[in-house]
């Protein structure tokens, strides 16, 4: 079943279009990886999902309602931030009773385990919280709630590596265990793409990419060679990156290699390497020429 329905979704800010006639489908109980650059318009579709802001034209359907003024749909799903509010009387504690209220799912054994795990003390204030423990709490609401549609922009904003790891680890066993639709935003691709099934990428508020992660691996391929060698095996064929190299030179290369081609290439002493689907994604949105020693260089 169809979770989410974008056709043609537009969402303009002033002149500025965050959102351009982006469409992407997204089925049930699937965790989804959301990437793209900065300012290339994933905070602006997740918040058009959840329902907090209203699209300036095109077709967004969440569990096939427009999710603007959804009662339906804000009862059903959590979109969770770094700008989370909550009362500034209440303290953590009640904070998740008011939460188990108001989610029919809501797990308060589990919320409760977690909080002792993460040393959360009871009588504490949301806004006595570190950065970094101010991101775990939110992902304690996130993950307790058990909505269908989960939506996490940056969780782990502030947290340290080790917290980073619990909070991926619980996210997955939860999932496995109550499995549900979540979408994750996130800059740190490597650190995530074990979790994922799909990877949407947004480049200028549009669909660039949207594909199963395990294909993405196989998408592109990495050579490396003399220069000679490199401009014979690339020739005709979609160079996504290249850089000069001591040895000569590399390139990214969208692989319609077939595995006869692969075996030449590796008897003509080009080194083949597989790449990885964060580097892959940030070599296909670079809008730079060169890169940032460039801007050094011309001083
Ligand atoms: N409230 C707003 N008013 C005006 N422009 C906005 C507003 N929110 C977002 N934008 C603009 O819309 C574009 C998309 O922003 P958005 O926050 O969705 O990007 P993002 O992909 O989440 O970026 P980041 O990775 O930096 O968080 C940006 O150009 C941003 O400046």
């Amino acid at each position: 079943m169809k979770v989410i329905e974008c056709k043609n979704l537009t969402k303009t800010h002033g002149r500025h279009k965050a959102l351009d006639q982006l469409s992407v489908t997204i089925e049930e109980n699937k965790i989804t990886g959301l990437v793209g650059r900065n300012g290339a318009g994933k905070t602006t579709l997740l918040k058009i999902l959840a329902g907090f802001w209203r699209e300036s034209s095109g077709e967004v359907n969440v569990f096939s309602r427009r999710p603007f003024d959804s009662l339906f749909v804000s009862a059903n799903t959590i979109f969770v931030d770094d700008q989370m509010n909550f009362p500034t009387a209440l303290t953590l504690k009640e904070i998740l009773e008011q939460a188990d209220q108001f989610y029919e799912n809501w797990d308060m054994e589990l919320a409760e385990r977690l909080f002792d795990y993460f040393s959360f003390r009871p009588g504490q204030n949301y806004s006595s919280l570190s950065k970094g423990k101010e991101s775990t709490f939110n992902m304690i609401i996130g993950l307790c709630s058990r909505c269908a549609l989960t939506m996490l922009d940056e969780p782990t904003t502030g947290m340290d590596a080790a917290v980073r790891r619990d909070f991926y680890r619980a996210l997955l066993k939860d999932y496995l265990a109550h499995p549900r639709s979540i979408i994750i935003s996130s800059h740190h691709l490597d650190e995530i793409e074990e979790l994922l099934e799909d990877l949407l990428l947004i480049e200028d508020g549009q669909n660039y990419l949207h594909m199963p992660v395990e294909e993405l691996k196989e998408y592109a391929v990495g050579l490396s060679g003399s220069p000679e060698e490199m401009t014979k095996w690339t020739r005709g064929k979609e160079v996504i990156y290249s850089k000069r190299t001591d040895a000569g030179m590399y390139a990214v290369v969208k692989n319609d290699f077939s595995d006869h081609e692969l075996e030449r290439m590796t008897l003509a002493a080009i080194n083949v390497s597989t790449v990885s689907p964060g580097d892959l994604c940030v070599y296909l949105t670079e809008r730079t020429k060169g890169g940032i020693d460039d801007v050094f260089d011309k001083a």
